[in-house]
């Protein structure tokens, strides 16, 4: 993208826009010079990047910034007024709830029209109709039209249709905010598929948290202009000092601008739900919190069963108080002898990234032998420092084939859950690590 801007003319009443649409050819028509009934309004200005094949690119700003309207150009939907945009391959955009659909027209009918248009033939369309249906989830409602749906099943199906044409260069603004933790963290484990296959993936967001997680490059935006690009981590850095800069300074506003980040860098959407005081004696088990981006890696050997946290006492439960000590537990049935073996357990963030893993037993010291039809309870005993949010647990166990330790089984967000909030405490970010700060004045 090369010297972009875009400049959107704004009327100060609607019967401006009739009389710019007029007015210009009457007083053409009788002589006079043109006038303009509007004012510009430019909402980029001369912006200049790269994206590479494969990357992950993070586009972040304030409210406003010009992010959408950057990505809209991209994807086509708008022209810049100046400069130039080369994309090359098939682009798929989650850009606003469900653009490109038909309300008046099912949602298998939009499946079939937005596959098209996003470059699909029938045959392909065919084959991967019932896949789509399938990961959009939307029981009882693929054959009503879309103007029926809420906004989630919209996205849910907006979403499906978009992974499932295997675009080169994915578009995705906040989309993923939308739907439940367990229909997120599905999203991303598809968006990482995609990348893994070398899709580009432009994601725009307004957490910090979510962008150095899964983007290797991030562009800032601030009123029009690129501030800076590079490494996310770097990018994000500038847009939190952007964020909670003092009003009036360079190029930033006071905070209460900042839209919908939080000042660990992690978004809303990933806490619990309910703004108000948390409760800590909230009830221990939601019955809402069931994964659904359970990935299973079966083998002949063995089985995983009934994945589970609970408390001490014994109870099953899904939502954890910070601090406190759980048990996560499961059952492995061994339907064929297997040696060297040792059962694993990992917590995973909503974007997938791996925050805290364990092993029954270390290296070199493993089960030397468990017999076929034997079943094993594997316990982790554990005490929670994560703080508030939501969280996917995997299980696994290895084993030795020949000399080399493999997995024999492995069940990827397998089971979920939420730590509730704790008004007293004062860590930010994934874990607590007990900080107790002090002040001195000097
Ligand atoms: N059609 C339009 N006509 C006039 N102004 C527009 C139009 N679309 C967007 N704008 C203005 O352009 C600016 C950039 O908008 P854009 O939606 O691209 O920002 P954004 O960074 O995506 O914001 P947000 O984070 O709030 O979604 C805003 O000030 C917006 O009001």
């Amino acid at each position: 993208m090369r010297g972009v801007s875009k400049c959107y003319p704004v009327y100060a009443q609607p019967a401006d826009r009739l009389r710019q649409f007029m007015m210009p050819r009457l007083r053409r028509m009788a002589g006079a010079p043109p006038r303009r009934y509007y004012d510009e309004y430019w909402a980029l200005r001369d912006v200049s990047f790269d994206v590479y094949p494969g990357e992950q690119l993070g586009v972040v700003g304030r409210n406003g910034a010009g992010k959408s309207t950057l990505l809209q150009i991209i994807c086509g939907t708008l022209t810049p007024t100046t400069g130039t945009v080369d994309v090359s391959g098939r682009v798929a955009a989650l850009l606003e709830l469900g653009a490109g659909f038909n309300p008046e027209l099912t949602g298998a009918e939009n499946i079939r029209l937005n596959g098209s248009v996003l470059g699909l033939s029938s045959e392909q369309l065919d084959q991967r109709f019932d896949s789509i249906v399938a990961f959009a989830d939307i029981p009882g409602f693929i054959e009503q039209p879309v103007k029926s749906y809420s906004s989630g099943m919209f996205m849910r199906l907006a979403f499906s249709v978009a992974v499932h044409v295997e675009p080169d260069v994915l578009v995705v603004d906040e989309a993923l905010s939308v739907g439940d933790e367990a229909y997120q963290r599905k999203c991303h484990a598809r968006i990482k598929t995609l990348r893994d296959r070398g899709t580009t993936i432009l994601f725009v967001s307004h957490s910090a948290g979510h962008v150095t997680e899964v983007c290797d490059r991030a562009v800032l935006l601030d009123r029009g202009r690129l501030l800076c690009a590079g490494s996310a981590k770097d990018v994000i850095s500038r847009y939190q000092k952007l964020l909670y800069s003092k009003a009036g300074s360079d190029d930033a506003d006071p905070v209460s601008d900042a839209g919908d980040e939080r000042a660990d860098g992690r978004s809303d959407a990933a806490l619990p739900a309910g703004t108000g005081r948390p409760r800590l004696d909230e009830a221990f088990w939601d019955e809402g919190l069931a994964p659904e981006s359970t990935v299973v890696y079966s083998s002949r050997e063995c089985s995983i069963h009934d994945a589970h946290l609970q408390s001490l006492a014994g109870d099953r439960v899904n939502v954890l108080r910070p601090g406190e000590e759980y048990v996560y537990t499961y059952r492995v049935d061994f339907d064929q002898p297997a040696a060297g073996v040792r059962f694993g357990m990992m917590v995973r963030s909503l974007t997938g990234v791996e925050l805290a893993g364990a092993v029954s037993h270390p290296e070199g010291k493993p089960l030397e032998v468990v017999a076929s039809d034997a079943s094993v309870q594997v316990r982790f005993r554990f005490r929670n420092l994560l703080n508030p949010g939501t969280y996917f647990l995997n299980a696994g166990v290895v084993g030795l084939q020949g000399e080399e330790e493999k997995f024999l089984v492995r069940y990827m967000d397998v089971a979920m859950f939420r730590v509730m909030r704790d008004p007293e405490a004062i860590s930010t970010g994934f874990a607590n690590l007990d900080v107790e700060p002090s002040l001195e004045f000097l």
